[in-house]
């Protein structure tokens, strides 16, 4: 049957929100400023790492941070959306990909295995049922996001149990540092449209190649996207845009990234996807960029602009455009380097060295 009714807003019932506590505490503030500025160097000197050790501090109430047990989840699901031809690739490489990671041969495999970071991949909604694995969690929502094109891409029911179950499973993890990446064949094309409406941009900023495609390809993407958008006016609350333009693994990353801050854990950001995901925690949930630290750049163009609307400084430059929370473990030794500089470093006081300038 058509959808004849008016669509109906969407609001998340609040009491299933935590509250994420404030970084604001100014005595610790000074406290690491000064611990910082004493270390035997310049002052200054060692740049974008100094403000990531005072974040990192911030973030555990401590002039010692340190990194324990680091975590990445990589959501995977399909999109109805696809369908139309959205991504250079066809849905099936999504689990196909699964069974890569799981194997230990994917990009984020190996960077997770190179630096000991423990790795987990989460069914949110691939399109077909995949076999049972130990690094597995199988919480299927339903195999594939709806068509957004025509519907909403989950139902509120769906898009609610995606939140729950990304907060779900943070609960369930060990670690104060979470990484989280995707999987899902077509997910720019979600992320982008996420974007344009929460972000109030134009579709043209937030749409990109992708995984590939060329200038007709794109051309095509953004026509379907533009009909998407046209299709869900009313879907403006982060909850009803989330539900309709969707993405069963970007909701329940969004759930990740709020019960995770709510805990005080680092969350270590990967690339456009990701950062999505973040962007509608933070409108769900304020305070959550709080706990955010910026991998990288994404080549997805509009991860340029959503760094800006998050007034993030992201880590690295490395044109990646993989997702797969890649990016989030290539920078994760900048961070154990900026709690053991913090840690390990002589002050000009321990080492007997002059702290003035001439
Ligand atoms: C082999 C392969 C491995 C990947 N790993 C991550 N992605 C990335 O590309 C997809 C998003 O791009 P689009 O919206 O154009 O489909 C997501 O699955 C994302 O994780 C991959 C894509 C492919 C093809
Ligand atoms: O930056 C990302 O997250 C990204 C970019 C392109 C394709 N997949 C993911």
């Amino acid at each position: 049957m058509p959808d004849v009714s008016p669509p109906k807003p969407s609001t998340l019932p609040g009491p299933y929100l935590p509250l994420i506590p404030s970084l604001a505490n100014p005595i610790l503030q000074a406290e690491l400023t000064e611990r910082i500025n004493g270390k035997t160097k310049p002052l200054g000197a060692l740049g974008q790492l100094e403000r990531l050790a005072l974040q990192l501090g911030m973030i555990q109430n401590s002039n010692q941070p340190n990194l324990s047990q680091p975590q990445i989840c990589v959501f995977a699901a399909d999109h109805g959306l696809a369908r139309h031809g959205t991504s250079a690739y066809p849905s099936a490489v999504t689990a196909q990909m699964v069974h890569n990671i799981l194997r230990g041969g994917a990009a984020i495999s190996v960077f997770a295995r190179q630096h000991v970071i423990n790795l987990q991949v989460v069914d949110a909604g691939v399109a077909t049922d995949l076999p049972a694995h130990p690094q597995l969690l199988n919480h299927k929502i339903r195999h594939a996001s709806r068509d957004a094109l025509t519907e909403p891409a989950m139902s509120d029911d769906e898009c609610m149990a995606a939140l729950k179950t990304g907060m779900a499973i943070v609960r369930q993890l060990p670690g104060n540092i979470l990484m989280v990446g995707e999987m899902g064949i077509g997910n720019t094309s979600a992320a982008s449209l996420l974007l344009a409406r929460l972000g109030k941009l134009p579709l043209s900023a937030c749409i990109g190649r992708g995984t590939g495609l060329d200038d007709a390809g794109l051309s095509h993407k953004e026509h379907i996207l533009t009909q998407v958008l046209a299709r869900h006016t009313n879907a403006c609350s982060p909850f009803a845009a989330l539900a309709a333009l969707g993405g069963l693994e970007i909701a329940m990353m969004t759930g990740a990234l709020i019960e995770a801050a709510s805990q005080r854990r680092i969350l270590l950001m990967d690339g456009f996807i990701a950062g999505v995901a973040l962007l509608v925690a933070e409108q769900l949930a304020p305070g959550v960029c709080q706990y955010a630290v910026f991998a990288h750049q994404s080549a997805e163009p509009g991860h340029r602009h959503l760094l800006a609307l998050l007034d993030a400084e992201p880590l690295l430059q490395l044109q990646l455009r993989l997702g797969e929370g890649s990016g989030a473990a290539l920078a994760y030794p900048l961070l154990q380097s900026a709690c053991l500089f913090l840690s390990q470093m002589a002050s000009f006081k321990d080492a007997g060295i002059s702290e003035q300038a001439q």
